[in-house]
């Protein structure tokens, strides 16, 4: 994506312009990035957050899994205990180095229901792909003046916001090298999904229990379709979760790969989901895309 088109995109230009430079196969790739002092920057950013070099993988690995899980407890982060050993790291560069010449620079956009871990894994995948990273929630709400989604919600409706979102999905669908993590409800259109087949899409398929648990822990004020005050607000979460999902189920499924957490922790000796580190989560995404990448017209020749 050079200048001219990110200007032709609107999107702001802090995400398309200036961190964007072209290398010499003519595909997209991020310049700002690569300089030591951006690092936290970068994965303090929440809309599009620029790739790093290969050299610097296996450090920042560790720094974006430590940033990206704010919510773990403090006694887990301090003790510096999540991070990814040695061998699930070499795992995840194994298969992004397999997959991504495959990729052809396609983006990966990530859909699932709220709390699924697509910002969380997106922004892992990111690093390790050399993608930038992209949340659609964000760039909407860039579109509608840095008003917050619970606000559009609020203000203007839910239409307002899901036309907005297929603009945001239309405008990133002419796009490369870009990880997205999609709004939870942004698969009931079917125009997104032709937009979102532009690239690959990829169903983080999280047990409604874990997604209650998780959001319970956060709070919902930040997700309008699952604010309530109510004091057992797990249930609530978890009733209004599964309505959502009734409605949408199908609608997932028809993203081109699909992570289940339950089939990682059977994988993993039958554990529990809630076990499940994001590390492990994003080693079984690129499994499924590569899996998906192999379905495709031969194109994943070397295998
Ligand atoms: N594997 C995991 N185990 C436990 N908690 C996790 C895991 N992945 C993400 N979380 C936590 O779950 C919450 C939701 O994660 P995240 O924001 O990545 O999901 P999301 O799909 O982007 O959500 P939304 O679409 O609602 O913005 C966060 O608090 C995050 O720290
Ligand atoms: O599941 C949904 O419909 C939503 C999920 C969020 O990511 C936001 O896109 C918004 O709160 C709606």
């Amino acid at each position: 994506m050079d200048a001219k088109v990110a200007h032709t995109l609107q999107f702001s230009p802090m995400i398309y312009s200036e961190k964007l430079g072209r290398k010499p196969s003519g595909s997209v790739r991020l310049s700002r990035g690569f300089r030591e002092p951006q690092k936290l920057q970068v994965f303090g950013s929440a809309n599009c957050e620029p790739a790093r070099p290969s050299s610097s993988r296996r450090r920042t690995t560790q720094l974006l899994v430590a940033h990206s899980c704010n919510n773990y407890p403090a006694s887990i982060l301090e003790s510096g205990s999540f991070q990814a050993p040695l061998d699930e790291d070499l795992n995840l560069r194994n298969k992004s180095q397999e997959i991504e010449p495959v990729l052809n620079g396609r983006c990966i956009y990530l859909v699932g229901m709220m709390g699924s871990g697509k910002t969380t894994v997106g922004k892992i995948l990111s690093q390790v792909l050399g993608y930038s990273f992209c949340d659609s929630d964000t760039l909407v709400e860039e579109e509608v003046g840095g008003t917050s989604v619970a606000d559009i919600f609020k203000h203007y409706g839910e239409g307002f916001f899901r036309d907005k979102e297929t603009e945001v999905l239309r405008k990133l669908s002419l796009m490369h090298r870009l990880v997205i993590s999609t709004g939870g409800g942004a698969v009931v259109r079917p125009i997104n999904w032709k937009y979102m087949h532009k690239g690959i899409s990829v169903w983080l398929d999280v047990p409604l229990e874990a997604l209650a648990q998780r959001i319970t822990a956060v709070g919902t004020n930040s997700r309008p379709l699952l604010h309530n005050e109510a004091e057992d607000a797990y249930t609530r979460t978890f009733m209004r979760l599964s309505a959502l999902f009734e409605e949408r189920g199908e609608a997932y499924a028809n993203a081109n790969a699909r992570v289940s957490l339950e089939n990682i922790a059977a994988k993993m000796g039958g554990g529990d989901v809630s076990d499940l580190s994001p590390i492990d989560i994003a080693i079984e995404a690129l499994e499924q895309i590569g899996g998906f990448l192999k379905g495709e017209d031969g194109l994943y020749a070397g295998s």
